[in-house]
């Protein structure tokens, strides 16, 4: 297929998007199958161009001044590709399977158009309903965030520390240019650049466990909850396992790790995962029905994380499709399945232990209001200052992530170059102690 073919089949690929509202990697595949003849570097292009055009669907039609699959796609050429008018002109030709020629409203678009006087909603490419939420997280910084979570994410890794060190994970990985990253001490980054990265299971360095993919947040807010060796640990939210497996690295194998998950199927690939990892000290705790599988450790605990389940507006760089389905009765789920969670954490922290409570949110109703509202009712829990967890963690340069909206601390796409995430460490005392 000509690069050309490549655009018009994006375009397609964006129409059905925007008649059933259904996950692109969905549309994707049954455009895959119904066109047999593309080649997996076709698919992967076209791929590029359909997440292209969504990460930059509101100023792209912006600046087309029209909200068509065709329009979207042809504003993100220019602004996320860096194309000009007479680069995207040479790909509309009309011949063959190139999409039809530009008409001189387009061009001159094009060539002129620009986000000046654009409301933030736009220039932030977030849906209109969350402007009011983002305004109220980054204040006139709003749109800049928004932008940098329409950016392309790069491949984040974790070095397994209980297979080898860092500079060890970087030779054996050195024909993919990886490098250290700068805030997480176990991270390598590699530059995917308009690709889909490198194909990871393939690699002998990810088939023996040295290293998993998880973004660089994803790594800080796991070592943020400083486990330790020797100590008993929930995760209650453990899913496939990333911050289960990067707490047993943390914990060198000594002590236990319970991992639990409310749906039992998100469960299933954690157990290949820990073989790979070589990780011995983890106890999977399969849901049973109406049985209480946790009893055991009830009070027991020395930390018990929540990585709840939330809106993962910190992850649209990744995933940037879940930004336009995202609708509001969804956010108020998740605020309700949070609280709940926190509550039902309570009884396995023990005194002196702690909590640990993660979202891959930038919402501050997901984050310091649902931690503010836990902890007005919780006296005998305590948050601790982003210095204070940070410095426990060993990282003491992350306390500068502490968040100006209450406790915890926040990680964006534009203030430490990750994915977002929020993390807050609760201390348990006794009732009444703070
Ligand atoms: C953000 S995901 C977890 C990701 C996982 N920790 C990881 O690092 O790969 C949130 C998880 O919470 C689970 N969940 C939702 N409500 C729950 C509840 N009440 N109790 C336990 N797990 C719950 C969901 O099934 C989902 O797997």
């Amino acid at each position: 297929m000509t690069p050309a073919a490549h655009v018009s089949a994006a375009i397609e690929i964006l129409d059905d998007l925007a008649q059933r509202r259904r996950p692109a990697a969905e549309a994707l595949k049954d455009w895959g199958a119904s066109h047999r003849f593309a080649g997996s570097k076709d698919r992967a292009a076209i791929a590029s161009l359909v997440f292209d055009a969504l990460r930059k669907a509101a100023s792209a039609a912006w600046i087309m001044g029209a909200d068509t699959p065709r329009a979207r796609m042809l504003g993100a050429l220019r602004e996320a590709r860096g194309m000009d008018a007479a680069a995207i002109a040479a790909l509309c030709t009309g011949e063959r399977h190139a999409p039809p020629p530009l008409t001189d409203d387009e061009r001159v678009r094009l060539e002129t158009a620009t986000l000046d006087g654009a409301p933030d909603h736009v220039r932030g490419d977030y849906p209109e309903w969350l402007a009011e939420r983002f305004a109220a997280a980054f204040g006139d910084r709003a749109a800049e965030e928004g932008a940098a979570l329409a950016a392309r994410a790069p491949v984040d890794l974790r070095v397994n520390i209980l297979k080898g060190s860092r500079e060890q994970a970087l030779a054996k990985l050195s024909h993919l240019n990886p490098q250290s990253t700068p805030l997480s001490p176990i991270g390598l980054r590699i530059d995917a650049g308009q690709g889909r990265g490198p194909a990871l299971s393939a690699e002998t360095a990810y088939v023996k466990g040295f290293v998993e993919p998880q973004d660089e947040a994803s790594q800080l807010a796991s070592l943020l909850c400083a486990a330790a060796p020797g100590e008993q640990v929930l995760d209650l939210c453990a899913g496939g396992g990333g911050k289960a497996l990067a707490l047993a690295g943390q914990m060198h194998n000594k002590g236990q790790l319970y991992a639990y998950d409310a749906d039992g199927r998100r469960l299933m690939p954690i157990h290949e995962r820990l073989e790979r990892a070589g990780a011995r000290n983890i106890q999977v705790r399969q849901p049973k029905g109406q049985a209480d599988v946790l009893a055991d450790i009830e009070g027991r605990c020395d930390l018990v994380l929540i990585d709840a389940p939330c809106t993962g507006t910190g992850t649209w760089r990744r995933h940037p499709d879940a930004k336009w389905r995202l609708a509001p009765g969804a956010l108020e789920l998740r605020l309700k399945e949070q609280a709940a969670l926190l509550e039902q954490a309570v009884r396995f922290v023990k005194i002196g232990g702690r909590l640990a409570y993660v979202t891959c949110s930038l919402l501050r109703d997901e984050n310091e209001e649902q931690v503010a509202a836990f902890l007005a009712g919780h006296s005998e829990f305590a948050a601790m200052s982003g210095d204070e967890a940070a410095v426990k963690a060993g990282l003491p340069e992350l306390a500068r992530f502490a968040s100006p909206h209450g406790a915890g601390l926040r990680f964006s796409p534009a203030t430490s170059g990750t994915d977002g995430f929020y993390v807050c460490v609760m201390r348990r005392g006794c009732r009444g102690w703070v």
